[in-house]
């Protein structure tokens, strides 16, 4: 079993995870003025409240699109687990084929999304990630990775509409009944889910063609479960794709430091 965690700019997913099961998977804020030793308390406590003792954890994984709590996240899970830590990054390898500019300048989530997506699913793949940014990556039909459409998130869109106006106020994240909303809040419930929703289609419907071929679409990130059934095209929705992409990364390592009698 491995610990494995997601330093999103919103929140952090840690999780346990083996090859047969996920054994859980929360989510801390994330907070760049947390210390070593507070995160490596909030783990121990998620892993003691899942009664999981440190000693069963062989190792630990982090991705991370925050540069500022790499560190700190890698020294407090150091002191937690008697294993090794891998950082997602230059230096480990994912096995990604990254069609990009700049490869390393892809964000370390859509490359373990990716890796644990075209694991699973029928190539071509069109890949939402929904977090602090709403990502669509584009992995074609030989499982490079292409590119990707970075659009500001959801939730950030929404807050931001109601900071920057008098009278809209801040309001959940829900399926909005109607498209043509009849109060405040369902107006701007529609115009935030159903408008993503609307974007989602019209952007898959775009990629594709520019791909030139139909593609399996996979959602992931909690907003999605509030969207994606708005969509018109099908979207499978698997929040266990960052868990089995870390698994995946950290396994393939492993085994290559292994072949090479280094550990
Ligand atoms: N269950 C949920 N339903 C709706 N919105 C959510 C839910 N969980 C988290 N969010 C919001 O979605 C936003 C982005 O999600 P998150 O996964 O935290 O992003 P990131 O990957 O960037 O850290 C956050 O602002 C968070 O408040
Ligand atoms: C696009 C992102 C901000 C998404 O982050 P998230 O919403 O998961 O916090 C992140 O993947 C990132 O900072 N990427 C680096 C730039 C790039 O991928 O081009
Ligand atoms: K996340």
């Amino acid at each position: 079993m491995i610990l494995a965690i997601d330093i999103g700019n919103s929140s952090i997913a840690v999780g346990c995870v083996d090859t047969e099961n996920i054994y859980f998977l929360e989510q801390l804020s994330t907070n760049l003025s947390k210390t070593e030793l507070e995160y490596a308390i909030t783990l121990k406590n998620a892993m003691e409240l899942h009664q999981i003792s440190p000693e069963a954890v062989t190792g630990g994984i982090i991705s991370s699109v925050v540069p500022q709590l790499s560190d700190t996240m890698r020294r407090a899970v150091k002191r937690l687990i008697p294993g090794e830590v891998r950082l997602v990054g230059p230096g480990l390898k994912t096995g990604l084929n990254i069609a990009i500019d700049n490869p390393a300048q892809l964000g370390s989530d859509m490359v373990v999304n990716a890796v644990a997506a075209i694991r699973q699913y029928p190539l071509p793949i069109i890949m939402i990630d929904m977090g602090t940014a709403t990502t669509i990556s584009a992995i074609d039909k030989q499982g490079r990775y292409v590119g990707n459409v970075i659009v500001p998130g959801v939730r950030g869109a929404l807050d931001h509409l109601a900071y920057c106006t008098s009278q809209l106020p801040k309001i959940s994240l829900e399926t909005p009944r109607h498209l043509i909303g009849k109060n405040t809040t369902e107006c701007m419930q529609s115009g935030a889910v159903a408008g993503t929703a609307a974007l989602l289609d019209g952007m898959i419907q775009r990629i594709e063609e520019e791909l030139g071929e139909t593609a399996t679409v996979i959602a992931t990130g909690a907003p999605a479960q509030a969207v994606i059934p708005l969509c018109e095209r099908p979207v499978l929705y698997d929040d266990g794709l960052m868990l089995k992409g870390l698994l995946c990364i950290y396994e393939k390592n492993i085994r290559q430091n292994k072949r090479r009698g280094k550990q």
